[in-house]
Formats: structure tokens, sequence, C-alpha cells
């Protein structure tokens, strides 16, 4: 038998007004796979991943996660999200009043955790020595870090990432790449990336080329 897929999406679409968005598209992602979504623009693969990670619905379809199937408006199932994911969003900001720290520690604290793993994180994405810093005194890039640390500290079980290396430079968006890569191998999670980058789509274990027609995965020698 199977093991149960760490994701599953049956048969969904989501339309804004009169524009199809996604129409009867339907994938499973296995435990420890990670795959990047890539495609023209407009063609969905943030609305997907919106979908994916609970900020909006379909309007037809099911979305399972860990078997499960989540609704949006329903407490429970926000608690298991925050347990079992991970966001890289450029919409879920760092926030303001917080140093990077307690921004990091944030999901240990929620998820009842020892809070240990955040500084480490902060090491791991190259801001060591900057634990009491606001996210105002930071770049972009490295916000974007903080970011990363933040998805990644509770080892959740499906990364979800919409251009996580969009702000960064060459070498730096190297290093979290991998970080991400490594983090998930040695968790055993899963993760989807949402990317333009062809090189950071080769850190992936398949591509998944979105069309109208769906997802078209191409299996990568990782
Ligand atoms: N909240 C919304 N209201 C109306 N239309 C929307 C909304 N969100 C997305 N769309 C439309 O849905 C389509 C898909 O958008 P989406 O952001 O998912 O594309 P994408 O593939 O991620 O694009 P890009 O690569 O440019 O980021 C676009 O035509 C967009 O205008």
């Amino acid at each position: 038998m199977n093991p149960t897929p760490v994701l599953e999406l049956i048969n969904i679409s989501k339309s804004y007004s009169d524009r199809v968005v996604l129409s009867d598209l339907s994938y499973r992602l296995a435990a420890g796979e990670y795959v990047a979504i890539m495609g023209d623009s407009g063609v969905g693969k943030s609305t997907l991943l919106n979908l994916i990670a609970g900020l909006d619905s379909p309007d037809q379809g099911e979305i399972r996660i860990d078997g499960k199937n989540l609704p949006v408006e329903d407490e429970a199932a926000t608690i298991l999200r925050r347990q079992y994911l991970g966001f890289i969003f450029q919409a879920f900001h760092v926030l303001p009043h917080l140093t990077l720290l307690q921004n990091v520690s944030l999901p240990l604290l929620l998820n009842h955790q020892p809070l240990e793993r955040a500084s480490a994180m902060l090491t791991a994405v190259g801001l060591q020595g900057r634990e009491q810093d606001f996210p105002h005194q930071l770049s972009g890039g490295e916000l974007q870090r903080v970011a990363v640390a933040r998805a990644l500290v509770h080892r959740p079980r499906l990364i979800l990432a919409d251009e996580p290396t969009g702000n960064l430079d060459q070498e730096t968006a190297k290093d979290i790449l991998q970080l991400i890569r490594t983090e998930i191998k040695a968790n055993g999670a899963s993760a989807i990336i949402v990317t333009h980058s062809q090189t950071a789509a080769e850190t992936a274990d398949t591509i998944l080329t979105m069309d109208r027609h769906g997802l078209t995965p191409t299996r990568l020698q990782n």
C-alpha cells in the first residue's frame, strides 16, 4: 500500500470573476519529495500555492494535507497547518516589532517546541550576531533570509516557497537553496517552490512545468 501523500490536489478549479486560472488540476506529492513549479507569468503558480497554504479556497475540488481536508475557516485546521507547513512567502512579512531572534522563535513558541534551534537557524542563514536587531535594520535580502529561517525552524513536513531567492544575490541564493534542500532531506520533509529561476528549480528533485493543461513533471538527477 502506498503511504499517505503529503499533499493531494484532487480536481482543483479556481477562477477570478470570469477568468479561469486553474481547471481540474490534480497532483500527489509524496513524502520527502522536493518539487519546483515553473511556468509563464500569470499561469496560476502563486494562486495554487495560496490554495495549498489555506490563504484561499478552491471553487471546486479538494486539497488534502497528510490525508486530511483542511477547511480554510476552521480553527483546528489552522493549528494543523501551523505545525505541518513552513511558508516562505513575500506576503508573510517578518513582524516589525519583534527582534530577529523573536521572529524566528515564533513557530517554535506557537508549536510548543524548545526555542534553542532559533539562533542556530539564524546562524545557518548567515545572520549570526544579528539576533537582537529589528527587521527595519536589515536589507531586503537579509529579511528574506529571516523568512527562510522562520519557515524551517520548526521542521515542518511541507515547505511552501514563492520565489524564495528573489531578493538574493547569486552566491547567497545558492547557499539558501542548499540550506533548504539540506533541511528537507535531513527531516524527510517535502517542499514546493515556485520560481522563474532555472538554477533555483534545478535544486529540486522534480520540475513541474505549469500551463493551462496542468502540471508536467520532469525528474532531475539530484
Ligand atoms: N485575487 C485575485 N483577484 C483577481 N485575479 C487574480 C487574483 N490573484 C490572481 N489573479 C489572476 O490570476 C492569474 C494567475 O495569477 P498568479 O499570481 O497565480 O500567476 P503566477 O503564475 O504566479 O504569475 P507570476 O509568475 O507572474 O508571479 C493572473 O491572471 C492574475 O491576474
